[in-house]
């Protein structure tokens, strides 16, 4: 074998929260996902490293451990990646150890482990900025020799000692060519004893407590982990935000509106009139742009979302959470894959991968297609703008800002319901009690936060071209032809394949107050659900160029009834609109019962749900 051209494969291996993926990405380029909690990556992620010297090398980012004694799945993942016990995988050349330097304790124990194994290994202490800032003492040369392997420092997020890893990794890998031993067994209870008196000896030999320790985040965490004063704080983020949906997004939207409206009048005046014309104004232009237009929303509440996650925050929000959600049923962990839910349900359930015991991953995987994911936003701004007046209640209070406040919260309390039957009926039992560590409070970095939020801004607009888009040639297709009868009067849209599939379905809608027109919007709105705002654009013939959301909310308005308006928002907040998640629950589950279980509870909620709201406000005088 020619080893000058093997790439030697090195695999970031550290407690949760340490930086891996940060440094996995400062040597990569790459774009993982970093968050300041634990449990962000429950997946491997191969990159490559175009190393000083011209040789590449690859880079392997796992899930954070404490153990190779893997108890969850996540951590499963880690272990088998170490082993080499993946299918197909070899062990790594080299175990890069991350620590997070301000933390050394834990992390020992895992590299004491990891020496066990046999491979080479080099600790990076990352974090190394904050360390030094606490005036943390740390005698690399002495630690080094106590590991027996090479130690860098590194800061990953400013790039800091990534060269030196590197070359430190490399430097293991040549030395240690053609050796392939590795192995392992999990320790008796004696040996684990024995290694933790091992690393505590080290600590003790190796690191001085820090002169400035951390107090701010302990004076910060007395008032943000108030058993009171935390969840009026953690309401009260929540509450700004919504408001802000509404009332920061107006400019941009009208942006937005007036660019697409620019291009449909560009192109109706290019175009000769007739079916070309109508597909690319009505279908294509005016379709996507009626999705597009909701981009400032959705990028106001990840704004929040990513700044609160690398303040340190979420994990807070977790702890304050865990009393309500274990009484709930529900295992301290699921908070952060329903967090993530909050986007959208698919990493939300892959993220459950972190939750230990069967049942309880289970049980979050069935609630978190209830909370309120991102494709939602639009028809959720939609109806409201259709239906609830922008009025300011108790003087600084926007009312539209209150009702999204209201429908999110509706989707977490009828997920902890759920939560609390599906214990009932399926199975009884204590939960687990679970910590999460808390991170230390970082100030968001505004760079990474503007590139999270262009992250977010490209999966919309991708998902605008590459689901949206082709659903909408259909539904303008389905709308259009068959053309309508000689001397008929009614709309074209009467007489197509979209209204007949519309009047056929519209007898089981009937008693929850939705037309045929809104059937039409629900049977695409399965593969996207913020295509169904496209589509009552084009039901109600709300002309391409013109088309706006003010336009189309008061056509809606003046079409619907309260009750019915209201009626679509409940059943927007339970039905199953969503055929990708679907799928992930029933890979992640891997049962077909279990899917099945959840659709049907999911359809079953968000009919009751939407009879109940219609009938109540239609006896109030909403109908
Ligand atoms: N100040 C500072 N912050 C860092 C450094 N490295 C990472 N961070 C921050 O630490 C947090 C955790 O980083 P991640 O890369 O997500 O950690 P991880 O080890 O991949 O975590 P899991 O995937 O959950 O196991 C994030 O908020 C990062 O921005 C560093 O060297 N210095
Ligand atoms: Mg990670």
């Amino acid at each position: 074998m020619d080893m000058a051209v093997r790439t030697a494969r090195i695999a970031l291996v550290g407690n949760p929260n340490s930086g891996k993926t940060a440094l996995f990405n400062a040597l990569t380029g790459a774009h993982q996902k970093v968050a300041n909690y634990a449990g962000v990556t429950v997946e491997r992620k191969e990159g490559r490293i175009h190393a000083a010297d011209g040789r590449t090398l690859s880079v392997l980012d796992l899930p954070g451990t404490y153990s190779l004694r893997a108890r969850s799945l996540d951590e499963e993942v880690t272990r088998d990646a170490v082993l080499g016990a993946l299918p197909g995988e070899t062990p790594p050349d080299v175990v890069v150890c991350v620590a997070d330097a301000t933390n050394l304790r834990l992390v020992l124990r895992l590299a004491l482990e990891l020496k066990q194994v046999g491979r080479p290994m080099v600790l990076a202490l990352n974090m190394y900025d904050i360390a030094q800032r606490q005036g943390l003492r740390i005698d690399l040369e002495r630690l080094s020799a106590e590991i027996g392997a090479p130690v860098v420092t590194t800061v990953a997020t400013r790039k800091r000692g990534i060269a030196e890893l590197v070359a430190a990794a490399q430097t293991q890998a040549d030395l240690a060519v053609g050796e392939t031993h590795s192995e392992w067994h999990a320790p008796s209870a004696t040996e684990i004893r024995a290694a933790h008196r091992e690393a505590e000896r080290i600590m003790k030999a190796c690191v001085r407590a820090p002169e400035r320790p951390d107090t701010l985040t302990g004076k910060i965490d007395s008032v943000l982990l108030h058993p009171l004063a935390g969840l009026a704080i953690l309401l009260g983020v929540l509450f700004v935000m919504f408001q802000a949906v509404f009332t920061w997004a107006t400019p941009a939207m009208d942006g937005i509106e007036a660019l697409f409206a620019l291009v449909g009048g560009w192109v109706a005046a290019v175009v000769p009139d007739g079916l070309l014309q109508s597909l690319i104004v009505d279908g294509l232009i005016g379709g996507v742009g009626s999705v597009l237009v909701f981009l400032p929303q959705i990028l106001i509440i990840f704004f929040f979302i990513i700044v609160l996650e690398d303040f340190g925050y979420m994990a807070r929000a977790a702890f304050l959470m865990d009393k309500i959600m274990g009484g709930a049923g529900l295992h301290g962990r699921a908070f952060i894959p329903l967090l993530s839910s909050f986007a959208c349900a698919i990493p939300g359930i892959m993220a459950t991968r972190v939750i230990e015991a069967k049942r309880d991953r289970l049980t979050t995987i069935l609630i978190a297609p209830l909370m309120t994911c991102s494709a939602r936003i639009p028809v959720y701004v939609l109806i409201i703008a259709a239906f609830i007046p922008n009025e300011t209640v108790w003087g600084f209070v926007s009312l539209q800002g209150l009702v999204m406040f209201g429908l999110y919260a509706a989707g977490i309390i009828s997920a902890l319901l759920v939560s609390v039957v599906i214990r009932k009926v399926f199975w009884r039992g204590a939960v687990e009690p679970f910590m999460m560590e808390l991170p230390a409070y970082k100030m968001p970095d505004i760079k990474s936060v503007l590139f999270n939020l262009w992250l977010r801004a490209k999966i919309f607009m991708r998902r605008a071209g590459k689901i949206i888009l082709p659903l909408m040639i259909i539904v303008w297709a389905l709308s259009t032809f068959p053309y309508p009868p000689e001397g008929a009067t009614g709309p074209a849209i009467d007489y197509s394949f979209a209204g007949m599939i519309g009047k056929t379905l519209e007898p089981i809608f009937a008693p929850i107050g939705f037309s045929w027109q809104m059937v039409v919007a629900l049977v695409p709105g399965m593969a996207a659900r913020e295509v169904a705002v496209a589509v009552l654009g084009t039901v109600y013939a709300v002309a391409g160029a013109e088309e706006n959301v003010g336009a189309l909310a008061s056509v809606l308005s003046a079409d619907w009834s309260l009750a019915t308006g209201l009626a679509f928002l409940a059943w927007y907040v339970f039905a199953p609109q969503c055929l990708p998640t679907i799928g992930v629950v029933r890979r992640e589950t891997g049962s077909m019962k279990w899917t099945l279980i959840m659709v049907g509870y999911m359809f079953g909620l968000a009919y009751l749900g939407a009879f109940i709201v219609y009938h109540t406000a239609v006896a109030l005088g909403g109908g």
